[in-house]
């Protein structure tokens, strides 16, 4: 899959994942109305508002990036009609030829990390049987565990062709509490990468390995020294648009070969329509709205990569 999603980052010229964090305060009125006459002001109505939504963003966006990452916990807040619609955009965005990252951030004890990994990337037996569960490419995961609760995912993605993006040094203020925090003389991060390049050492594709890297746009330089920790690691880069990261923080992330980061953006595509900059598209055309600001965004980083 990393394979995959390298030649598709070609193809598109845009190393960029949109991220579906739908929100209710980011669903068209037109949307919230039609969902909320057919099953009322309940939770199957909001799961439908956020499926519609998403529906209209991937069909307007598909063919302009290689991939998207839906976030769990936007859908699991809708409980049970929630988590369908997760998985209904799993499918739909892999029907329509998308590379589904999946942001779960899991990590637990082994058997626990077994079957969060199982659920997620591999199958379940089931007697005779086995089943997908949500069956994404790949999925985030939380090392805080240590190698216990990263190796069942490693495991799957060996099986399944699949991969991971391991939490290295995220882009929130706060990260920094316990995550720069020195261990012999070097922040803890460091650590982290050096363990991800080790965890991926077997797991290469053709020039990088499927054991990727979480690291946030906000935090430049600790990129650009990560960006080395780890030349072989994908970089999953968030934190661009919404969380203040512009085209120019990105480029360390980024190997000589052009490779290496793909950057997210989930407010600032999904709610573009919401922002001043692409407000005369209106509530009706918030996906093209989307599909500009996809555009937008793949120029910013071309642009910055070729300042560099
Ligand atoms: O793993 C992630 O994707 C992630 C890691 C991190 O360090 N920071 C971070 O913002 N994220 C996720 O990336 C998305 C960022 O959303 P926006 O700030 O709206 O672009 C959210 O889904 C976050 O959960």
């Amino acid at each position: 899959m990393i394979n995959k999603l390298i030649t598709r980052i070609k193809e598109t010229n845009a190393p960029i994942v949109v991220g579906l964090d739908p929100m209710m305060k980011f669903v068209p009125e037109y949307i919230k109305k039609a969902a909320f006459a057919e099953y009322g002001e309940t939770l199957e109505g909001a799961a439908e508002a956020i499926w519609q939504y998403n529906k209209g963003i991937v069909d307007a966006i598909y063919d302009l990036v290689p991939a998207v990452k839906p976030q769990v916990a936007m859908y699991e807040q809708f409980g049970i009609p929630g988590m369908v619609v997760f998985k209904k955009t799993v499918d739909y965005c892999k029907e329509k030829g998308l590379i589904v990252i999946g942001d779960i951030k899991r990590g637990d004890i082994g058997s626990t990390s077994e079957a969060y990994a199982v659920g997620h990337l591999g199958k379940v037996q089931v007697g005779s049987r086995s089943y997908y569960g949500f069956d994404e490419d790949f999925v985030t995961v939380n090392p805080y565990l240590g190698s216990d609760g990263v190796n069942p995912f490693v495991k799957i993605c060996k099986e399944e062709k699949k991969g991971i993006f391991v939490l290295v040094k995220t882009s929130n203020p706060s990260s920094g509490e316990f995550q720069d925090q020195l261990v012999g003389g070097r922040p803890l991060y460091e650590l982290v990468g050096e363990k991800v390049a080790a965890w991926g050492a077997d797991c290469m594709g053709d020039s990088y390995s499927y054991v990727g890297a979480v690291v946030g746009a906000t935090y430049p330089e600790q990129g650009k020294v990560l960006r080395k920790v780890m030349p072989k690691a994908f970089i999953l880069v968030p934190g661009y648009g919404a969380q203040g990261g512009k085209g120019a923080d990105l480029v360390h992330f980024f190997n000589e070969d052009g490779l290496g980061a793909i950057i997210n953006s989930s407010r600032g595509i999904i709610a573009a329509y919401q922002q001043e900059k692409y407000a005369q598209f209106g509530e009706q055309n918030y996906a093209d709205a989307s599909r500009a600001a996809v555009l937008d965004m793949r120029e910013d980083i071309a642009q910055a990569l070729a300042a560099r």
